[in-house]
């Protein structure tokens, strides 16, 4: 990390204006992928890159209360839950698509832009009782994977904290009906809106 780049992320104040701003200039926008009509909204970019990503990371925790537990949503979530919880000093849980954990497991259908998916989290081994959970992911378009996410996180016995997304798609109402799921008063952030 550069002094500049520290520089620009936190000591000057918000660090989401900087994380905003690489989010701009190096998301790769591809028309009709995976489907015609969708603009693939790829992060790679800003997350391959250094700056990108600590900036990520420094404006999706801006301004959130105690944590006790990540939760990133299988797959690119999984790459910001895990350095979003090193940050935090707690541990990251993978929310995995169908399939993928052994039994027994919780699981939850929903749909999304292109298809339907369904997600998982194991039955046993872990005690997540009232912990305190901020689940994030890369991309919050339609909200049914946040909505499928915070669902199983309390069919555990968790408490999710809040909702945080890298980019929301607008115009999908996504926001909308995650934050209306979530009753109101638990935030759902998303750096850059587009
Ligand atoms: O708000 P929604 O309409 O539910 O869509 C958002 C979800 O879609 C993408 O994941 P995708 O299912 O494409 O999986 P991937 O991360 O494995 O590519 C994205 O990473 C979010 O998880
Ligand atoms: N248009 C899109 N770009 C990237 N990820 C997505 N997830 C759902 N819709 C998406």
């Amino acid at each position: 990390m550069t002094d500049e780049s520290a520089r620009q992320r936190g000591a000057e104040g918000d660090p989401r204006e900087h994380a905003r701003a690489l989010i701009d200039e190096k998301t790769r926008r591809v028309p009709d992928f995976p489907e015609k009509g969708i603009i693939f909204q790829d992060l790679s970019p800003v997350l391959a890159d250094g700056d990108g990503l600590a900036s990520v990371v420094d404006g999706l925790i801006y301004g959130l209360g105690d944590v006790d537990l990540v939760g990133g949503i299988d797959a690119r979530g999984f790459l910001i839950g895990g350095a979003v919880a090193l940050r935090l000093g707690v541990g990251v849980l993978a929310i995995r698509k169908a399939g993928k954990l052994p039994p027994p497991t919780h699981r939850r259908e929903y749909e999304l832009e292109y298809g339907t998916a369904s997600l998982e989290l194991p039955a046993d081994g872990m005690d997540l009782v009232g912990k305190r959970v901020l689940v994030v992911d890369d991309v919050l378009a339609t909200g049914g994977t946040a909505i499928a996410a915070v669902d199983l996180l309390t069919d555990v016995g968790a408490e999710v904290v809040a909702v945080a997304t890298i980019m929301e798609l607008d115009g999908l109402g996504g926001h909308e009906r995650v934050a209306k799921h979530l009753g109101g008063d638990i935030p759902v952030t998303c750096l850059w809106v587009g």
